[in-house]
């Protein structure tokens, strides 16, 4: 079955060569794009849909969520709101929550919160534990976890829970917890942060987990400078998220991973930018234009979670990277969407590969189109918070 979307007025294909159309047609064969050009051009297919000149740009690809959890964290958002800083120390209030819930209603609350998220735009999305944080209920997560995400990452190590010595945690989150994630999941992360996990702990974590076969990340830099962008390119993660506190040091290591990225195409440790978490925080905006000057490639993703950052919508997060952070909106896009495939390591892959790629439309990848109520991607920024989804086909299908 084949599916023609033409009168594309601006098409953001989100490839390497940041290539925008004008007057643009693709076409879906199953779930890959066959044909991709001007729509004077385009062949006939079984289906066709007019786009009315609307603007097409890949779906998003958030690389970063947390949301296998119950409850929600109002009152701290309210604390916050009126001064108060954040501490990791709130993720507790959300593991309780979460062990008292029942398999089924987290279920229910994890397909809620994607539909959310597929509404808004994203057809491809990673989701963390994290909030289980013993061996049992992190098992559970990561299996209730992998029956609905795309990626599934073990952050057993996201908070040393009430009463524990960190130590002896952090052995736990290295062995058992690992054994019994390790079916569900294709990554690790680790908290690296005053009140988290210390530098010493997240290496053990970090090694355990390579040693395990699992992919690396690492949430670092988020609350003041620290050690999480050293250890990530040390391990050679595919991604070190929120990135609020860089040092010159920092930024370099960063930009040494992507020496050479386009001969050899090998990516290196992507930075990966969580601006609506950075506005609910009051955190400075990590310095994306001085990273992207150095040669690191960018991911935006939405951390959606109960604490930090409430919110899938990848628009908005787009909308404030521009605004705030001085990102085009092209550069903003492309972070959302190639950016966030880079990060999970789902960028490449086509009609020889077993896995299509994401994040950007050329012939062999995967479908995952929306088109915007709007003629310009240039919308999303210029009238943020307004329903500008149209229409979202994933893997060929519409989901809406
Ligand atoms: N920073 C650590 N973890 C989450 C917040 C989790 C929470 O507060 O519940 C984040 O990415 O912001
Ligand atoms: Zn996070």
């Amino acid at each position: 079955m084949s599916v023609l979307i033409t009168n594309i007025g601006e098409l953001l294909t989100s490839d390497p060569d940041g290539t925008t159309l004008r007057d643009a047609a693709v076409v879906f064969e199953g779930e890959r794009i066959s044909w991709i050009g001007p729509a004077a051009h385009a062949p006939a297919a079984d289906e066709s849909h007019d786009a009315g000149g609307r603007a097409g740009l890949p779906g998003w690809v958030d690389s970063h969520t947390h949301l296998v959890f119950a409850g929600d964290r109002t009152a701290e958002f309210e604390a916050r709101m009126a001064g108060e800083s954040y501490a990791a120390g709130g993720i507790a209030v959300t593991v309780d929550a979460t062990r008292a819930a029942g398999d089924y209603d987290l279920t229910r609350l994890l397909l809620a919160r994607v539909a959310e998220a597929a509404a808004g735009g994203t057809t491809y999305l990673e989701t963390k534990t994290g909030y289980g944080l013993d061996v049992e209920q992190e098992a559970r997560s990561a299996r209730i976890a992998a029956g609905v995400a795309d990626e599934v990452t073990f952050l057993g190590a996201h908070l040393v829970p009430r009463g524990e010595d960190a130590d002896h945690y952090t052995d736990l989150v290295c062995g058992p917890m690992l054994d019994a994630v390790r079916p569900y999941v294709r990554w690790a992360d680790v908290f690296c942060e005053t009140g988290a996990f210390t530098a010493e702990q997240s290496r053990r974590v970090l090694s355990a987990s390579a040693a395990a076969g699992l992919g690396l990340r690492v949430h670092g830099n988020q609350l003041g400078p620290g050690d999480g962008v050293a250890l990530a390119v040390e391990f050679g993660a595919a991604s070190v998220d929120h990135v609020n506190h860089l040092t010159d040091d920092d930024v370099e290591a960063l930009a040494g991973t992507w020496a050479g990225f386009a001969a050899r195409g090998e990516p290196g440790t992507v930075a990966t930018c969580l601006p609506a978490c950075d506005l609910s925080t009051r955190q400075p905006f990590p310095p994306a234009r001085r990273l992207l000057g150095a040669g690191v490639q960018l991911a935006i993703a939405s951390n959606c979670n109960p604490g930090t950052s409430f919110t899938s919508s990848m628009a908005f997060c787009v909308a404030t990277a521009v605004l705030q952070m001085g990102l085009t909106v092209q550069e903003a896009v492309r972070a959302a969407t190639f950016g966030g495939a880079l990060a999970l390591r789902r960028h490449t892959g086509d009609d020889e590969d077993g896995r299509r790629a994401v994040g950007s439309l050329a012939v062999g990848h995967r479908a995952d189109l929306q088109l915007l109520d709007a003629p310009s991607a240039t919308h999303l920024a210029y009238r943020p918070g307004m329903p500008l989804v149209h229409a979202v086909w994933r893997a060929g299908s519409r989901v809406r």
